[in-house]
């Protein structure tokens, strides 16, 4: 069920401003940006500020034009903050990454995020960077979302998915509840503390950021078959099932399905999207345990679609769901839907939010 909003209550002039950083200038950013920026329909819906070095943008349209390539934006016509590489003895190259373009990724998300908290923008895009090139530049963080989470000060955020089917239009939510670690560790990242933060924050996105009043939520298991009634692994038999027991007590007018065998969890989600025949309707929100168990099937869906959002923050974030693709960056051949459905997300996102800041429905 949606909630109802005022529309009286927010002038449909007022556009979002968004934040659009370059990510890794060695990457497909600039790419990605230039040529989404490009679309008359992605721009109509906000304001954008670039945050980048401005002769990047501006060497990336050259090399594009030269290639061929129609349709991009002019760096001459867009708006950007120009934040310069800064003492670079390497220059940087499409497709060699290093410590100098690992750095200012660093710096762009940095910019972004401090202009954000002093109002200047709803919300931010970032395109991709590389996390072993930040680790190289000396800024140890898993990715993203962390710097984000840290800067506002979040303490539960979390990594959610985000993809419309261009087949039946229905839209796939994936949470992932613990992101980049290694496998080994994922067993023990999980407890009921963190999955009920997990759930407690899925809950209120699908309500705040989707307007579905009584959601839906599918969670999936650990082990092959969830367990298999501990002959195939122990965690579901042990937590995670008396766990979900005791949630569906805390949330007695959500259905929460589950422990559903994470090789089965998306059959229905995938049937929904493609328009298949489904015995069962599918969830508003597929809660993961783990990044690839997540990933893999939203990435088979979707990969030129999905969009990576974090939760949980004082603002909007939103990102393409592919990396640096350094092996075809400066080659034009770069697709930038996944890069046109985030800015399209966070101008929605940020619209619903400064509604509902106005009529006094959002609530943290
Ligand atoms: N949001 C972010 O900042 C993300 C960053 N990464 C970073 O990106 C780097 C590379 O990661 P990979 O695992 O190789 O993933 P990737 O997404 O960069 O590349 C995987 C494959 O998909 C292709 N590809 C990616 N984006 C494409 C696009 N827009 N159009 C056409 N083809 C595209 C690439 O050419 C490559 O073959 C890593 O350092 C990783 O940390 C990865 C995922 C998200
Ligand atoms: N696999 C998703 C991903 O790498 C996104 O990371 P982040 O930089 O948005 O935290």
């Amino acid at each position: 069920m949606s909630l109802e909003l005022d529309e009286t209550a927010f002038s449909k002039s007022q556009k979002p401003h968004l934040a659009v950083t370059l990510g890794d200038p060695a990457g497909i950013g600039s790419e990605v940006v230039l040529k989404a920026l490009g679309d008359p329909m992605v721009r109509g819906k906000c304001q954008m500020t670039l945050i980048g070095d401005r002769a990047l943008f501006a060497k990336a349209y050259k090399h594009l034009r030269e290639q061929g390539i129609e349709g991009l934006a002019d760096p001459q016509n867009l708006s950007i903050l120009h934040t310069p590489l800064e003492g670079s003895a390497d220059p940087i190259e499409w497709g060699r990454g290093n410590a100098a373009s690992g750095a200012a990724s660093f710096a762009y998300l940095k910019t972004a995020i401090a202009r954000t908290l002093k109002g200047e923008f709803q919300g931010i895009v970032t395109a991709p960077i590389a996390k072993s090139l930040w680790k190289a530049a000396g800024y140890d963080y898993p990715g993203q979302t962390e710097v984000l989470a840290e800067a506002a000060g979040a303490k539960n955020y979390g990594m959610l998915f985000v993809a419309r089917s261009p087949h039946t239009h229905w839209t796939l939510r994936t949470l992932l509840a613990t992101t980049h670690i290694p496998l080994r560790d994922v067993p023990d990242a999980l407890t009921p503390q963190r999955m009920t933060n997990k759930l407690k924050l899925f809950i209120h996105s699908l309500r705040k950021d989707f307007g579905i009043a009584t959601p839906k939520i599918a969670i999936a298991g650990l082990n092959p078959h969830s367990g298999e009634a501990g002959q195939l692994g122990t965690e579901e038999q042990d937590w995670l099932f008396p766990w979900l027991k005791a949630e569906r007590r805390n949330h007695p007018n959500l259905e929460l399905l589950g422990l559903v065998p994470p090789d089965t969890l998306w059959v229905n989600p995938a049937q929904a999207w493609y328009g298949e025949d489904a015995t069962t309707t599918p969830a508003d929100g597929y809660l993961a345990l783990y990044h690839d168990q997540g990933l893999i099937p939203v990435k088979l869906m979707a990969f030129d679609r999905a969009v990576n959002t974090t939760i949980g923050l004082p603002f909007i974030r939103t990102s393409p769901d592919h990396g640096t693709a350094f092996d075809i960056a400066g080659q034009g051949i770069a697709r930038a839907d996944s890069m046109k459905a985030a800015i399209l997300l966070a101008a929605e996102l940020s619209e619903r939010r400064s509604r509902d800041e106005i009529t006094g429905a959002w609530q943290d």
